[in-house]
């Protein structure tokens, strides 16, 4: 058996923590308020998909979100990791899309229900490849930008977070434990919008890393 590879971390089967309406200007323009504690929601590991295979539009859904985000991949797990310490827990990062079926999402809203449907489906979380930390020194400071069809839809700053990254690691850990090759995703800034099939999405961080992924639609 060969050792395994945190560049591959996707193939682990480890958790997708993700943190919702950490940008004021998303929360903004979608009318949430803004949140005084983390919103955590979980996607599977089956949800991720990597460049060259395509974003599949969920069948029951005809909006389909795009919203680009910084992903911290865990390199040392830990329980109740102290803000201090967190940094030290982090192996890189990874440019993802939390692909977010937005009109099953306000309907589960409206009902009080949870957002499963919504944001955990079969290619809900393309992925980019791992960057190693040293290659993002400051990640509570680096432009995220995303565009559809060569059209700049989403340009952001992490600096612009409600709860910095070693915060969340924190705050997570008291509540799930965190474990070599878990991913958190880290909350999208504002500009989110529909995706259709045959579009093309390319999405970057600085410079430091790019990604494109196409989306095709699930007919069943
Ligand atoms: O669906 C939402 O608006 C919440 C979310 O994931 C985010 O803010 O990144
Ligand atoms: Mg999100």
């Amino acid at each position: 058996m060969t050792a395994r590879n945190i560049s591959r971390f996707w193939e682990w089967g480890r958790k997708i923590i993700c943190v919702g309406r950490n940008y004021a200007d998303h929360a903004k323009e979608l009318n949430n308020a803004l949140p005084t504690e983390p919103i955590l929601f979980l996607k599977p590991p089956s949800a991720y998909v990597t460049e060259g295979s395509p974003i599949l539009v969920p069948f029951y859904s005809s909006n389909l979100h795009h919203e680009v985000e910084l992903g911290v991949v865990i390199g040392k797990g830990g329980t109740a990791i102290s803000q201090s310490n967190a940094m030290d827990h982090v192996a890189g990062y990874a440019l993802c899309l939390d692909m977010t079926a937005r009109d099953i999402q306000e309907d589960c809203k409206s009902k009080g229900l949870p957002w499963t449907l919504a944001k955990a489906f079969n290619t809900s979380c393309p992925i980019s490849e791992f960057i190693p930390k040293e290659r993002i020194p400051d990640p509570g400071n680096v432009t995220l930008w995303l565009k559809v069809n060569d059209q700049l839809r989403q340009n952001g700053c992490t600096a612009q977070m409600i709860f910095s990254i070693p915060f969340l690691i924190s705050y997570i850990s008291k509540i799930i434990t965190l474990e070599e090759g878990d991913l958190i995703l880290t909350g999208t800034p504002k500009g989110v919008s529909a995706v259709q099939e045959h579009d093309e999405l390319q999405a970057g961080i600085e410079d430091v890393i790019t990604m494109n992924f196409k989306v095709n639609r699930k007919n069943q």
